[in-house]
């Protein structure tokens, strides 16, 4: 199994003490594409953010492409999220005063030589049609430009996942179909990609779908084809 989430569990002790995740089983093989749908606060980001490695579980266990994530080291926790995930979210979140080409760059920076990380870049966002906007800042761009641009990014450093929360929330249609055929594409070319949607539409895209309601996985969910 690819990605193993066995009786997870997540507590969040702040004024309230609430759980987010309550005894979540599920799996994921890789090549899948899941779509997490629910209501608002009903875990949907926990559960992505469990998986990306972002937070840890207060009990049960998660593994991912054979790692125990919760034995990880703080530093062993970093190289994972770093050589097994992609993460796109639905506000881009592309630094503002860099280019569209310096975004894609910039989190591959301190690991490789520049000029290897700029023809990768080069190459990424030419398969994603921007070749012509990468001299672009952010606010030059439409929509769908800024969600390719942020693609090209999560997928510079080959992640066999990609994370995506939300990624067609801040699209209109049109830009919402091109990005879910940008995604189906990867998808094709083996990345495993795991979608939180609040859009019935976007889960027609995909493999399977869980729906959580109240931290826990509704019963009519298939899990795990
Ligand atoms: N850092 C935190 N501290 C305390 N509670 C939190 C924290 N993060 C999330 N929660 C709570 O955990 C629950 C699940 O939140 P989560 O963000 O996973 O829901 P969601 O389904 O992604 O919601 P939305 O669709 O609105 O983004 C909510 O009740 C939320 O208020």
């Amino acid at each position: 199994m690819f990605i193993h989430l066995n009786n997870g569990s997540v507590r969040f002790n702040g004024r309230d003490t609430v759980f987010a995740l309550k005894h979540v089983t599920m799996c994921i093989e890789k090549g899948q594409w899941v779509n997490i749908l629910g209501p608002s606060g009903s875990g949907k980001t926990t559960l992505l953010n469990v998986i990306g490695g972002m937070l840890r579980l207060s009990s049960g266990t998660i593994t991912v492409n054979g790692t125990e994530l919760s034995v990880l080291s703080l530093n062993e926790i970093q190289e994972y999220r770093r050589s097994q995930i992609g993460y796109i979210f639905q506000d881009f979140r592309l630094f503002e005063q860099y280019n569209v080409l310096e975004n894609v760059m910039l989190p591959q920076w301190p690991y490789q030589p520049r000029k290897l990380i700029e023809e990768k870049a080069k190459v990424v966002l030419e398969e994603l049609h921007m070749t012509h906007r990468i001299n672009a800042l952010p606010h030059e761009l439409s929509g769908g430009e800024k969600q390719r641009t942020a693609i090209a990014r999560a997928i510079l450093h080959n992640p066999p996942i990609l994370l995506c929360d939300e990624p067609t929330g801040n699209l209109d249609q049109e830009n919402r179909e091109t990005i879910l055929a940008v995604l189906d594409e990867l998808n094709k070319k083996g990345i495993t990609i795991i979608l939180v949607t609040h859009d019935i539409e976007v889960s027609k895209w995909g493999n399977t779908s869980i729906y959580l309601r109240d931290g826990q996985i509704q019963d009519e969910t298939t899990v795990g084809l």
